[in-house]
């Protein structure tokens, strides 16, 4: 027998299977659990096709590993609402594919780099603002604080000095509206892009209803944001020495390159930095906060470690990081049971591609089941957070195959090494001065996530209790910096 599109649930004529997807979402809730659902039921290779889109869901480790690291899987999807970001085209670099992707990412690495990305000028820039951060909640000592937000702001910020050579204050109202932009795009649909990808033309009859309208006005606000930036860049800018990843993209638009980028491309990969590198962060560290308040036990042991390792007279760095085993386990743990991007980026088969026993027609877009691949029975037990999963008897840290939070491959996210630095730096930081309080009479808070295109935690609040007297002076912080 040929091999054949994956099996999945039955389809209606024009529709496919949009409408089980709404009636089982009512159920089940969440999208990644409607994937799972299904997949448990038709296989680890599961065939849909909502509206007008063939979308395949792939399960369990070697299935995401061999889509992450085939060519032919490198694609991304050409749906309407990952365009409708980019001007209606496939620029920039989380949703471009071909030479544009391979030129745009590698020229995007080259210029983070030259500004200190994975350098000690950028461990030196998280340190700022980790000390910012602790300096605001010692002024605050004693309320409860809602966390959701707190570290939206710190982490734009890290990012922007890279980038556009910036750093706000944590209170800036602009910045604060600029990311509650980038949050509230982020919970119009599911990644899969809903609606807007399946049946576009819908755009015409409901805008209001299918998202079309706030993700429009969402996106011009942001646009408006990074033209502000880049012109005051252009009009600023010494061609011979460049001050930033902007500074250095805008060099590359100028006529005299052989493929100049397009001041569009420019603007898309600003857009594509700020949404990959913010509200993925922010909702793993504000998960990491959620556990370790939840867990006595969790946040006990690593301030334990933070006192042996680290003390109380200097500030966490980097390089402490080698020796604090549990520490990390308690990122790697977070990474696992949160997965904030539970079905990673989706790709798009550039061409007919056999999967298993099935063929994958070109054009399909494969969504991956992360969350489900991080939250099965290669765990045994899942749904505790338990670090000790990832140290050997010997203490030493398990680099577990069946954990790729970042993805795997040629699309392998770029912002790894500046993500895990940032969680190990709000935590050790956090915890070295503030015991992490729920307020009296609050109930734990629920680890189940609110939905969009990554995973967040409920609202919660936190009381940051000054762990020793000398913490809570501003001064103690000017002595040790
Ligand atoms: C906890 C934080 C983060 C998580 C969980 C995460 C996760 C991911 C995942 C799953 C992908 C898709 C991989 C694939 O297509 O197979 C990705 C891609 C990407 N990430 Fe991240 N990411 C995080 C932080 C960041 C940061 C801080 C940046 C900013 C520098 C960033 C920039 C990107 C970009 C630009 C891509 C697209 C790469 C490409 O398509 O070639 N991410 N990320």
């Amino acid at each position: 027998k040929p091999p054949s599109y994956p099996p999945g649930p039955p389809l209606l004529p024009i529709l496919g299977n949009v409408l089980s997807v709404w009636s089982n979402l009512k159920r089940l809730k969440y999208h990644h659990i409607v994937w799972q659902y299904w997949s448990n039921k038709y296989g680890p290779i599961l065939g849909l096709r909502l509206g007008l889109v063939n979308v395949v869901i792939v399960s369990g480790k070697d299935f995401i590993k061999e889509v992450s690291t085939r060519d032919v899987f490198d694609g991304r999807p050409n749906g309407f609402f990952y365009l409708m970001r980019s001007f209606g085209k496939k620029l920039g670099l989380v949703f471009s594919d071909g030479p544009t992707w391979n030129k745009t990412r590698r020229m995007v690495l080259q210029s983070l780099k030259r500004f200190g990305y994975g350098s000690r000028a950028m461990e030196s820039n998280i340190s700022e603002e980790c000390r910012a951060l602790v300096e605001l909640r010692l002024a605050e000592t004693g309320k409860s604080i809602s966390v959701n937000h707190m570290f939206d702001v710190s982490i734009v910020n890290i990012l922007w000095k890279l980038v556009a050579g910036k750093r706000y204050d944590l209170k800036d109202e602009q910045l604060i509206i600029l990311c509650d932009l980038i949050t509230r795009s982020f919970k119009v649909v599911d990644m899969s892009g809903g609606i807007l990808n399946f049946l576009p033309f819908l755009r015409h009859v409901m805008p209001n209803v299918i998202g079309y309208t706030e993700l429009k006005n969402i996106h011009n606000a942001i646009y408006s944001f990074l033209n502000i930036t880049i012109q005051e860049h252009r009009a600023t800018i010494d061609m011979k020495n460049p001050r930033d990843v902007i500074d250095m993209l805008l060099i590359e638009t100028t006529a005299d390159k052989k493929d100049p980028l397009t001041d569009e491309e420019l603007q898309v990969i600003c857009l594509d930095l700020l949404e990959a590198g913010v509200e993925t962060v922010s909702n793993t560290a504000v998960f990491m906060l959620l556990h370790v308040v939840r867990n006595e036990k969790v946040q006990k042991r690593l301030q334990q470690e933070i006192d042996m390792e680290i003390g109380s007279c200097r500030q966490p760095t980097l390089s402490d990081r080698a020796r604090m085993v549990y520490t990390e386990a308690v990122l790697l743990e977070t990474l696992r049971i949160s997965s904030v991007a539970a079905v990673g980026i989706p790709h798009m088969a550039l061409d007919d591609a056999k999967l298993g026993n099935y063929i994958i027609p070109k054009g399909t877009f494969v969504l991956l089941a992360i969350h489900d691949l991080h939250n099965g029975r290669h765990w045994k037990d899942p749904e505790i957070f338990r670090p000790e999963r990832f140290i050997t008897k010997e203490g030493n840290l398990i680099q577990d195959e069946w954990l790729m939070p970042f993805g795997s491959g040629r699309r392998r996210c770029i912002g790894e090494g500046l993500a895990r630095s940032e969680l190990f730096m709000f935590l050790t930081h956090l915890l070295q001065s503030f015991d992490l309080k729920l307020p009296e009479g609050a109930p734990l808070p629920s680890t189940e996530p609110v939905d969009g295109v990554t995973l967040s935690a409920k609202d919660f609040k936190i009381i940051f209790e000054p762990r020793l007297k000398k913490y809570n002076s501003k001064k103690f912080y000017i002595n040790i910096s």
